[in-house]
């Protein structure tokens, strides 16, 4: 239905509650409700128990390991051996993830990830390993990757990713999403979604030209220009960069005294920088997972995720 007006603010409020959610499935919505209910009854014991089955899902994810202490909770990317690549499962994951520790006792979020590599983006097999094919699970991948996104846009904490190696695609994408990124000098940052014959996602066609400049977001987005740590930093996608050898002591340090800061504070700041950019970073998401839907099915991707699959091609 059309939105209703600004005047009309019951039924605007609704109807944007509604496109927010965009095609999230039935079950998933069904399921979020019952975990909302659940949270605001704690003493109901089956809620309470389904909210518990939830954190231990999340706790125990072989590829994603989730910890919380001194104020901040720890979302590690575990998947060394393929450069931590993003599975489907490990979207779940994430989403999962995010939702707890929008909730749980931490002042902060952090994102990190195990071995030399921060993140080497979508991994290419999720498509070539489904058992519906191609077309399902282009599909699937739209709903996923839009709720995915819509959970990094909705979070409501203050959240840092420290990036201990090279990030690729989905990514480097995201980090525009964040609140602030603290980068090893051994990281670099690449995009290469046309040698994919793909197109941008989690929102970085709207918030790179507005970080760097559309020049610059031109030369990462369709170009497939990869940025060394000093020069993503120099385009404000990166808040500091460290040297390798101290990167851990140093950030982790920094950290720690930033979540002895007035949590709420923290909260109401961000929500005041972020909030009137929501509705938008919604609808730049919609359209992209729409666009990538079609891109995925096209001859370009195909043939380039086939290239990598049958180790002709690497980046
Ligand atoms: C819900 C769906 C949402 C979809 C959202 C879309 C997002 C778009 C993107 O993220 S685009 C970016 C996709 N990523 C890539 O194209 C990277 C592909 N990988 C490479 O080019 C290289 O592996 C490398 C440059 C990252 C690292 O090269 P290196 O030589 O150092 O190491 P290996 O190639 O030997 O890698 C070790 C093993 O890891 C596997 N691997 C690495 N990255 C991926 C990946 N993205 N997908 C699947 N597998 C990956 C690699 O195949 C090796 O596995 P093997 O040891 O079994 O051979």
């Amino acid at each position: 239905m059309p939105k209703p007006g600004v005047f009309d603010l019951v039924n605007k409020a609704k109807w944007e509650a509604w496109n927010s959610l965009g095609s999230l499935p039935k079950e998933t919505a069904r399921q979020n409700y019952v975990d909302l209910v659940s949270s605001l009854s704690p003493s109901a014991e089956a809620s309470s128990q389904g909210k518990h089955e939830a954190d231990e899902k999340a706790q125990k994810s072989k590829d994603i390991v989730v910890t919380s202490e001194d104020g901040i909770t720890k979302i590690v990317l575990n998947r060394p051996t393929k450069k931590n690549a993003l599975t489907f499962e490990m979207y779940q994951d994430i989403i999962l993830a995010l939702k707890n520790a929008s909730t749980d006792n931490s002042a902060i979020t952090v994102f990190t990830g195990t071995g030399d590599y921060y993140c080497s983006g979508n991994d290419l097999t999720n498509f070539t390993s489904a058992a519906g094919g191609m077309e399902e699970a282009a599909s699937k991948g739209a709903v996923v990757l839009r709720e995915f996104v819509n959970s990094f846009i909705d979070f409501p904490k203050p959240l840092v990713a420290v990036v201990n190696g090279p990030a690729v695609g989905i990514a480097v994408t995201l980090l525009g999403l964040f609140d602030a990124v603290y980068a090893s000098d051994k990281a670099t940052f690449h995009t290469p979604f046309s040698h994919l014959g793909q197109s941008p996602e989690a929102c970085s066609s709207y918030t790179f030209p507005k970080i760097m400049g559309s020049a610059k977001a031109t030369e990462m987005l369709l170009f497939g220009k990869k940025l060394t740590a000093r020069e993503a930093w120099a385009q404000g996608l990166v808040s500091e960069v460290f040297p390798d050898s101290t990167f851990e002591k140093e950030v982790w340090t920094r950290l720690k005294g930033y979540a002895k800061l007035p949590p709420n504070s923290m909260r109401i700041s961000k929500e005041l920088i972020r909030n009137n950019e929501k509705e938008k970073l919604h609808a730049v998401n919609a359209e992209e997972c729409t666009t990538l839907k079609a891109k995925w099915l096209s001859e370009e991707c195909i043939n380039a995720i086939m290239n990598f699959v049958s180790r002709k091609a690497k980046l």
